[in-house]
């Protein structure tokens, strides 16, 4: 085949096409030709700013990052509304990262992730309780949310929860998405979700869907890409977990001996807890709480082989060996772990295999092994199951009802588990973001902090969308408010100039004036060449090197740099307050003659030839000058660039002089050839002081060893880690045991602790559904007192406060009851208040136990089931501070009869009882029935209580 060479394709020279092209590439241009750089500087401002805005962000108090070298696994608690789909999420994950079926979920379940990392999955119940002790120990919160029903208020709930107690990462994943039949809907409800997850948390926070169920569990790819993002998320470490040992149990085993409780079923019980420590290193004997079971001191505590190790070596993935699970409540793989053997389940009797025929099987077993037959849970069954209610109607399925039932969420009502569901619907008021009016606890900045690094490494994939957003939508409105401002502004700018400016200005007009022969719309337009200059020259700045040296300069020089049109307009401006001041003043000395002069030696402003500014660009014109600034060389000789015959004038005219300062004498030069090599001599001396002040300056304020300077912020990080290096090498040579005495256990060791004296309900009401906290207490928390609180109400909680209705507060480790008594502080006194004012913050003081301030606490009234109709978090705050007593004044009103009165003095009894009673009201201000005011002044000394008070006028014996 003959390859024929193809005509290279010719653009159009002319006609519709090529305009439409060259249009295009105009468009294209006046967009933004450098991709992200501003255009304008209002915008390369606003974008300076907020990068400054999100590096001050980060600027928080360093934490140690006290994560250990085999760090303990990652606690990912799954949290959402009941149904949301959080047991099969889990179900779905295990099965990704182990290959193994979970039947049930019942306490944390730890699975190796990871080459490095190891995941303990919690799921949370919609108890108020357990979501508080969740929220305290999740490293990574996946907030499941129905989408065919929307947020309800559990998600908020539980969000207001993790806010208060360090904020963690958060994910969500949006589930049911199946149900949707319509791509429209799926599409807008996908987004408006989003949107709004975006402004609760923080803008491009991850959000996960998954798209319906298969054979039970999520599809593979879909959590496939959430199992990565776990694996590999980071977490920084939370204030008070970097300072709080604490542990989570993920086995529990009662050790009471059974005749003690078959003597006595309440007395109290040894219980071990078995879990990985995490925190910082946990003492032994040290005193910890057990949310729910109060405070123990540690009987013992003592290290454990680790059920779910880490794999030592990973080639590319991990091995199936390697794929560990560990989830001794679920009873999974039926390996059990104590403190001196490894249990292993062997299957019973129950299994059909096991049947040889050689016994005859009882009832029982034999109704467990036909059960074994079955291939599909009652469940399914009933799920397949159809009804026909008349003979020739069409079978009713449970599906059926199912989707009907899910269809009909618009409003709340009972799904199938007759659960009331409570929608979070955002109406104007709660438009605005959800967490950005609760209080700035210390906690918070971890909340930023977040959204900083998030926005660093989030996807932007999305981020066109955001435009079209509610939130979004009022940024945009924002926008063009601020456009019209900034429209005003440079108006005002103009309006505010400066008065070189207004003179411009001004003269602009009179020159438009001179022009009236011109068209008026297009007068503006005419001597552009001559304002441009005018506006020049105004603009010019001082002549700073006449102004130092007073030089004169020649008259013409001054008077011929300007073009003579511009000369025309600045004699204009000169007449003009003549002209206007004429009809008041007169002009007391009329001498023009003397203005260019006076002109010459006004040298406070530079006139240059606007034809001749090529001059500046001649280099003999620049070096000429150079040398007079102080920039210049001292070594010239000849700095004004004029002969020598002038210097040796200058030495006529300026004799011998005495530099006062340092004393020395200079003499004037005899010879050429002295004062050659004295001056030699002086710029060798003058050069070696300059070398020795250089490197002074240099030594003082230059880096030593060249590498770039830290801030104090990476300063600090580099000394702290640089302790923590410090102090694991001392202990590196140390035997474990001495370790373990002096340094405490370790985070990421998984220990067994013995605790006496934990009250039997713990064992009796136990349920792995909620989760086991030990928390080490530091020694101040031990204590009980009086802390005051800043406490605000959450206005989505529908009761009010009052003063002294009980509260359960969460805070630190601890859930508790409390009566607060709210206050408001004017600066003067605490006064009492009766409730929680609206939208504000007050004063919470409460009796309990002990906690540094910052720490953030949350309140609720109930913990009970039953209160589940509102917001469930009362109030939120953070503790201000702790003392003996705090003093908190009360507004009360006292009725007392005058019984003597003179002029404006009066006797006042029955008020008060005793004298000292009235001393301490001394002072205070007391008004009659009608009005009179009068103060408080002594006590009399009989009878007791009786005192003299002064008004403002006479008052009348009825305290009128
Ligand atoms: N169609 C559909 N059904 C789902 C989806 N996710 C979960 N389900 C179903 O919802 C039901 C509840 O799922 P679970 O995983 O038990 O939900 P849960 O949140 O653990 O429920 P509780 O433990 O009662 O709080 C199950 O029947 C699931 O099959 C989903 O994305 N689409």
């Amino acid at each position: 085949m003959d390859t024929k060479e193809q005509k290279a394709h010719r653009p159009r020279q002319s006609g519709a096409k090529k305009d439409k092209k060259t249009k295009k590439q105009k468009k294209i241009e006046d967009k933004n030709p450098k991709a992200f750089a501003p255009l304008s500087g209002r915008k390369a401002d606003k974008l300076a700013r907020r990068k400054q805005e999100l590096i001050q962000k980060k600027l928080h108090v360093p934490l140690v990052d006290r994560t250990p070298i085999e760090p303990p696994p990652v606690v990912v608690a799954v949290v959402g509304p009941p149904q949301t789909g959080k047991s099969t999420l889990i179900k779905s994950l295990v099965k990704r990262y182990t290959k193994h079926n979970l039947t049930e979920i019942k306490g944390p379940i730890t699975v190796v992730s990871g080459k490095k990392r190891r995941i303990t999955f919690i799921e949370c119940a919609n108890d108020m309780n357990c979501m508080i002790d969740v929220a305290k120990i999740a490293d990574l919160v996946l907030l499941l949310i129905d989408a065919s029903f929307g947020f309800e208020m559990e998600t908020f709930e539980f969000l207001n929860i993790l806010q208060v107690h360090g904020f963690p990462k958060i994910m969500g994943v949006l589930t049911h998405l199946d149900k949707f039949k319509n791509n429209k809907t799926l599409k807008s409800t996908k987004k408006r979700l989003k949107h709004r997850f975006w402004t609760e948390i923080y803008q491009g926070a991850k959000l996960f869907y998954l798209s319906g169920i298969i054979n039970g569990r999520y599809p593979n790819q879909e959590i496939q890409n959430l199992s990565r993002f776990i694996s590999v998320m980071k977490f920084r470490p939370l204030i008070w977990r970097n300072t709080h040992p604490y542990l989570v149990a993920d086995r529990v085993e009662d050790l009471t001996d059974p005749e003690e409780v078959r003597q006595n079923p309440v007395c109290d019980r040894t219980v071990t807890l078995y879990g990985y420590l995490r925190g910082t290193n946990m003492k032994p004997n040290m005193k910890v709480h057990i949310p729910g079971a109060g405070d123990q001191y540690l009987a013992d505590i003592s290290i454990l082989p680790d059920p779910c190790p880490l794999p030592d070596k990973v080639r590319k993935s991990l091995s199936e060996k390697q794929k560990l699970i560990y989830a001794p409540m679920s009873d999974v793989g039926g390996i059990m772990y104590d403190k001196d053997a490894v249990y292993i389940n062997i299957p019973g009797s129950f299994t059909k295999t096991d049947y040889n025929g050689e016994f005859e099987k009882g009832p029982g077993e034999k109704m467990v092994i036909s059960l074994q037959d079955a291939s599909d849970t009652l469940a399914s069954k009933l799920q397949e199951a159809s009804l026909s209610i008349f003979a020739n109607s069409a079978p009713l399925k449970a599906s059926d009802l199912n989707e009907k039932l899910c269809v009909s969420t618009e409003s709340t009502e009972n799904n199938k588990l007759e659960r009331t569901r409570r929608r979070v619907t955002f109406n104007e008021e709660n438009e605005e973001n959800f967490m950005s009016e609760e209080n700035s606890s210390i906690e918070n900045e971890n909340d930023s902090d977040n959204a900083v690094r998030e926005d660093e490494d989030g996807d932007d994939n999305d981020v066109n969308d955001v435009n079209y957003v509610d939130g979004f939508d009022r940024r945009v409105a924002l926008n063009k408010y601020e456009a019209e401002n900034s429209e005003e502004n440079i108006s005002k700018e103009i309006a505010f100039a400066e008065s070189d400016s207004d003179i411009s200005a001004e003269s602009d007009e009179e020159l438009n004036e001179s022009g009236s022969d011109l068209d008026g719309e297009l007068r503006w337009k005419s001597d552009l060449t001559i304002k441009a200059e005018n506006m020049f020259i105004a603009n010019r700045r001082v002549n700073i090197m006449q102004l130092i040296y007073g030089e004169k300069a020649p008259e013409e020089i001054a008077c011929n740099g300007i073009s003579n049109s511009a000369q025309d307009a600045r004699s204009k401006n000169d007449e003009r307050p003549l002209k206007y001041e004429e009809d008041f003043f007169k002009v007391a000395n009329n001498d023009t003659g003397n203005a260019k002069i006076l002109e010459a030696i006004d040298s406070s402003k530079s006139y240059f030839d606007i034809e001749n500014l090529d001059e500046w660009d001649d280099e003999k014109v620049l070096e000429s000058i150079r040398n007079r600034f102080i920039t210049g060389s001292l070594e010239d000789k000849n700095p004004t660039g004029l002969n020598n015959s002038d210097n040796n004038d200058d030495d006529e005219i300026y004799s011998d002089f005495e530099d006062l300062e340092v004393g020395e004498i200079v003499k004037a030069m005899q010879s050429k050839e002295s004062e050659e090599a004295k001056e030699g001599l002086e710029q060798e001396t003058l050069a070696q002081k300059r070398i020795l002040l250089k490197k002074k300056f240099d030594a003082e304020y230059d880096n030593k060893d060249d590498t770039p300077k830290v801030d104090f912020y990476d300063e600090l990080k580099e000394g702290i880690s640089k302790q923590l290096q410090i102090n694991r090498e001392e202990f590196d040579d140390d035997d474990p045991y001495t370790r373990v005495m002096v340094e405490g256990f370790r985070p990421g060791t998984y220990v067994r602790i013995l605790l006496k004296g934990m009250p039997c309900e713990f064992v009796n009401y136990f349920d792995p559904v909620y989760p086991v906290i030990v928390g080490g207490l530091l020694t101040a928390e031990e204590n009980l007192g009086f802390i005051q609180v800043r406490i605000k109400r959450h206005r989505w909680h529908k009761k009010i406060l009052k003063n002294k209705d009980p509260l359960i507060f969460s805070l630190g480790w601890r859930r508790f009851q409390s009566i607060p008594i709210y206050s408001l502080n004017d600066n003067t006194r605490n006064r009492m208040l009766k409730y929680t004012p609206k939208h504000m913050h007050c004063i919470a003081t409460i009796y309990g136990p002990i906690h540094p301030p910052n720490t953030g606490f949350c309140a609720v009234q109930s913990v009970s089931e039953d209160n589940v109709a509102t917001f469930r978090i009362s109030a939120t705050g953070a503790v201000l501070d702790i003392n003996h007593s705090f003093e908190i004044v009360k507004k009360l009103k006292l009725v007392g009869t005058p019984y003597k009165i003179f002029k404006n003095t009066a006797f006042i009894k029955d008020m008060f009882t005793s004298a000292l009673e009235v001393a301490k009201f001394e002072g205070a201000a007391i008004r009659t029935v009608s009005g009179i005011r009068g103060q408080i002044k002594k006590p009399l000394s009989k009878p007791e209580g009786h005192f003299r008070a002064t008004f403002e006028d006479k008052i009348l014996m009825s305290g009128k």
